[in-house]
């Protein structure tokens, strides 16, 4: 093991067809996502994440490229891979309603097969977890959508299975569920050395739970990083600048040598430019050139850009390369 990916996501290609007309709803996805790891497929509606998702738990065959679930090929090893998959869909949850949480958590160790001395242990230890010891002999009806959700994904724990799949985990919470469910799944993979796969349309999301991620719109892949790696590519020193007259072209050019100049604005009264800098010590020779050129200085205001800013650009330009 130790090098092995838990699950490799190879050229998959998933085409729905509808009216004599074909959709790829999958295109090409390619990645691989490692014990303990928290992966994120991240895209707009419809990009294609629950058709991933469904292709990878076994719930749709695919048309080309494969699914390797710890070495087995979900194409013509499918058992042998689900042994090692659990899920929690939208709309789908594997959750008896008139039995109470713990009820629920024992029926489903039951019957996956979970010798009893461990049993005990792991109920307790899923139901401290996720806080469920309030709701613990609670009928799970009674819950509200935000607890039935964490019941949902505690039940897919307590297999112990190695790949969690979890399509939209935090669609529907408050804000404080959402944060709570985000720093339980990043504990689970952590602490369990776990294969967490999620799909969000929430850059928020991937943002606090995620290691690496993909992009997708329309099947596609848009990028792939790491987390970090997508921030600090965007993360950029860029100011606006809006100054009281127009700069001389003298003054431009003092500029571009100095700085990344990205945008320029004259309108009546003021002009704006829009600066890249590498560092914040350029600013300081910005100034230096604005007060050896006569230019006064309205504002200057850092842009800063968060991920859900860049996701949003993605999307705009499907490529990487963009910057603003
Ligand atoms: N059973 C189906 N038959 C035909 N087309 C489908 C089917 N399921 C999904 N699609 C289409 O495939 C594409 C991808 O859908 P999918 O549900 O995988 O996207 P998604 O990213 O999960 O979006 P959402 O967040 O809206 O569920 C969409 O264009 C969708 O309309």
């Amino acid at each position: 093991m130790g090098m092995v990916d838990y699950l490799q996501v190879n050229n998959l290609q998933k085409l729905y067809y509808v009216n004599n007309s074909k959709i790829k709803a999958v295109d090409d996805v390619t990645f691989n996502v490692k014990a303990g790891e928290v992966f994120g497929l991240l895209g707009p509606n419809g990009a294609g994440k629950t058709s991933i998702i469904k292709c990878i738990c076994g719930l749709l065959d695919y048309d080309g490229g494969d699914i390797i679930v710890n070495g087995y090929s979900m194409k013509n090893k499918r058992r042998k891979g689900l042994r090692h998959i659990s899920a929690v869909l939208e709309g789908n949850r594997n959750i008896y309603w008139r039995m109470t949480v713990k009820e629920n958590l024992e029926f489903f160790s039951g019957i996956n097969g979970i010798s009893s001395s461990k049993v005990k242990e792991r109920i307790n230890y899923l139901i401290n977890q996720f806080q469920l010891q309030q709701q613990k002999d609670t009928v799970v009806n009674k819950l509200s959508r935000g607890m039935k959700q964490k019941v949902a994904i505690a039940i897919s724990l307590i297999a112990n299975k190695d790949i969690i799949l979890l399509d939209e985990p935090t669609l529907g919470l408050d804000v404080s569920m959402s944060h709570e469910m985000r720093s339980i799944l990043r504990g689970i993979a952590k602490d369990e050395n776990k294969t967490i796969l999620l799909s969000t349309h929430d850059m928020n999301v991937v943002e606090a739970t995620c290691d690496r991620l993909i992009i997708i719109n329309k099947g596609k892949i848009i990028a792939k990083d790491t987390v970090d790696n997508l921030k600090s590519l965007f993360n950029k020193e860029i100011y606006k600048v809006t100054l009281m007259e127009g700069p001389k072209n003298q003054l431009k050019e003092r500029l571009k040598k100095v700085a990344q100049l990205l945008n320029y604005q004259k309108q009546a009264e003021n002009t704006s430019l829009l600066l890249q800098l590498d560092n914040g010590n350029q600013l300081i020779e910005i100034f230096q050139l604005f007060k050896e050129e006569g230019i006064s200085l309205i504002a200057i205001e850092k842009v800063t850009k968060n991920l859900e800013g860049i996701f949003i650009d993605l999307l705009k330009e499907e490529q990487h390369e963009i910057l603003l």
